[in-house]
């Protein structure tokens, strides 16, 4: 999906929002435990709830790799329920990858490539040569770590090196590389106060923001500082929205959830 083809879902449903799919076994209804794949029925039952309120979703590998080979398999059969059902719903995989060259072309392959995914979240520190194969698939999407929700973020990202903070290198030094200007990137919504000062490096770049609702972010700051001319911003909700109810109506309450955060955008835009 273009960058072009995203604004114009954007504008559609009115909305930002991306849902975060991050499954986790002991916390969804313990009926769908029967069922042969659980990951997957509760996903598919998600999506079938609130796929007109949303524009992407995010799936988060850790929730996946940590039941090995099915959690892979539900990942899978997630990834291509969405293509197939919903092509113009954005897909991002929350992988957080990067490593050398060679290596990194292997994840930019499995994920662009096998898994057919629209965008991976990449972290930055291993510098040009670990981010450029996935730059290399023009028509997909890299997002890079730029200033992350956890408080942890403060750690190395914000600490000034040659006079700047970190992130700020990141930004201005990955928008130099080749395609560099398709890049979009993650910055947590509890870092709100940063965005005016971000926005002056990267006016336009999409922007993914974790960390609205359970970590505590607020929307309505987001918004304020963050949003460019093109609205450039997808909000992510995963606890906030999935695990809304672990009883049977647990898709009528996520798509409640999903509702509430797409009236407020609707309101913002
Ligand atoms: O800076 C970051 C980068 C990624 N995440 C991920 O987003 C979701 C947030 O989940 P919530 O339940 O809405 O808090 C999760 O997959 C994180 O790993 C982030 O939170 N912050």
């Amino acid at each position: 999906m273009t960058t072009q083809e995203l604004v114009q879902e954007i504008k559609r449903k009115r909305s930002f929002l991306c849902i975060g799919l991050d499954v986790d076994l002991t916390k969804i209804p313990q009926h769908l435990l029967k069922e042969e794949d659980p990951i997957f029925a509760f996903n598919k039952a998600i999506i079938d709830a609130t796929h007109h309120l949303a524009v992407a979703y995010k799936p988060n590998l850790a929730f996946y790799e940590a039941y090995g080979i099915k959690g892979l398999e539900a990942l899978g059969k997630t990834i291509d329920y969405l293509n197939q059902n919903h092509p113009e719903i954005f897909t991002i995989a929350d992988a957080k990858r990067g490593d050398i060259g060679n290596t990194s072309g292997m994840y930019a392959k499995a994920f662009f490539e096998d898994l057919n995914f629209d965008s991976v979240t990449v972290a930055p520190y291993m510098g040009k040569d670990s981010v450029e194969p996935f730059l290399a698939y023009e028509n997909k999407h890299t997002i890079l770590l730029a200033l992350t929700s956890n408080a942890g973020a403060y750690d190395f990202q914000t600490r000034e090196v040659e006079g700047e903070e970190l992130y700020k290198h990141v930004l201005k030094t990955s928008k130099t590389w080749k395609n560099g200007q398709n890049l979009m990137y993650v910055v947590g919504a509890t870092k709100a106060e940063f965005l005016a000062e971000i926005r002056k490096i990267i006016p336009e770049s999409f922007l993914l923001v974790p960390g609205v609702g359970a970590q505590g972010g607020n929307l309505q700051e987001v918004c304020k500082y963050g949003m460019s001319q093109n609205v450039g911003l997808l909000i992510n909700s995963s606890r906030g929205i999935i695990y809304a109810s672990n009883g049977k109506d647990f898709a009528e309450a996520a798509a409640e959830k999903a509702a509430e955060l797409q009236q407020q955008m609707d309101r913002l835009l």
